[in-house]
């Protein structure tokens, strides 16, 4: 499981303490999740969730917190860093950045139907109409030059088939840069993939995990979501979930001429971004108790993505 960083009730209690939510019931680590350690938090006043920053520098935390702020003042059904009775809201436990957050209501779906995905295609748009506007700048570290590099590294480790593959996805990203760095921006979830969305039945009661968030493209966040919520078995799109989310994010933010051209393209970015990130933990966790997503499914996505047969709903 994937509790980087166990715990000791004495250390939580003496956490816990300033937030003034009453005496510690229980508390539990969450199997689930590859990149952070999270615990179910029960305390007298409520369910929390405390989750422990493993990766990436600390710096960074003012600005996931500053984005869940607005994203919550936009009623937007995120987590939040809840604040001490002091105002302090980044704290630290076991030497990592720490954030206690409510716990959202909901389950993850495993298999998606056509209604889950307009409400995520919803969401998404209001993600990027509440950030557009006042973007809060923040360069991912996993954008198109680490793809170059850490695609360009690994190709001695793979397959002849999953080389050229690779090599032809890198070669394009090359070509494309300019133009997918020119297409409109906002804040971007940047993993909204199902095990980041809480559901109640249809209804999407929660997005969490937003420690990819960064200020980038808005098509290559729909592309993420798309990739994950609408393949079918074999990496294909599947039509009618893809339409759904397509036509209720262009509900609220119809795409530009621009973002239909590169469609495709960005379709295969965010294959890449995904094949690399696996590859590179099945190395570097290899043989650890650490959740490890399957590489292949994004290597056999972006083979399946070479044509795509879904445009963007773009009326000229
Ligand atoms: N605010 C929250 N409310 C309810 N459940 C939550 C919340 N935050 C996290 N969880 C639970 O903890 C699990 C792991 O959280 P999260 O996805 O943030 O971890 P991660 O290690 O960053 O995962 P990933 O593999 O997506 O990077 C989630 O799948 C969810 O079940
Ligand atoms: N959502 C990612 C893990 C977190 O970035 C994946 O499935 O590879």
């Amino acid at each position: 499981m994937s509790v980087f960083t166990p715990l000791a009730r004495p250390e939580l209690e003496t956490f816990l303490a300033p937030y003034g939510l009453g005496r510690l019931l229980d508390f539990q680590g969450i199997a689930a999740g590859s990149e952070n350690t999270n615990f179910f938090i029960s305390l007298e006043q409520g369910e929390f969730v405390l989750t422990l920053v493993e990766r990436g520098p600390v710096q960074e935390m003012p600005f996931f917190i500053e984005l869940l702020d607005v994203l919550h003042e936009a009623d937007l059904p995120v987590p939040y860093a809840l604040r001490t009775t002091d105002g302090v809201a980044l704290r630290e436990l076991a030497g990592k950045p720490a954030l206690l957050q409510p716990r959202l209501a909901g389950k993850h779906i495993k298999e998606a139907n056509a209604q889950h995905c307009s409400q995520v295609g919803e969401l998404l748009g209001h993600l990027h109409l509440a950030t557009q506007d006042n973007m809060i700048k923040r360069k991912t570290d996993r954008g198109l030059d680490w793809m170059l590099e850490e695609g360009t590294q690994l190709l001695s480790h793979l397959n002849a088939e999953q080389s050229d593959l690779l090599q032809r996805a890198l070669e394009e990203i090359t070509q494309q840069k300019t133009k997918i760095l020119a297409l409109p921006r906002a804040n971007i979830h940047a993993d909204l993939f199902r095990d980041n969305a809480m559901f109640e039945g249809t209804h999407l009661t929660g997005l969490i995990d937003f420690y990819n968030a960064c200020s980038g493209p808005m098509l290559y966040d729909v592309a993420i979501a798309l990739n994950d919520w609408c393949s079918d078995e074999a990496g294909l799109i599947d039509g009618p979930r893809a339409r759904a989310l397509l036509g209720a994010y262009a509900a609220l933010r119809p795409f530009t001429a621009a973002e239909a051209e590169l469609w495709p393209t960005m379709l295969r970015v965010a294959c890449v971004r995904f094949w690399l990130s696996r590859l590179i933990a099945a190395e570097s966790f290899a043989g650890q108790d650490v959740l490890i997503h399957d590489p292949m499914e994004f290597q056999q996505r972006l083979a399946q993505r070479q044509k795509v047969s879904t445009p963007l709903p773009f009326a000229l």
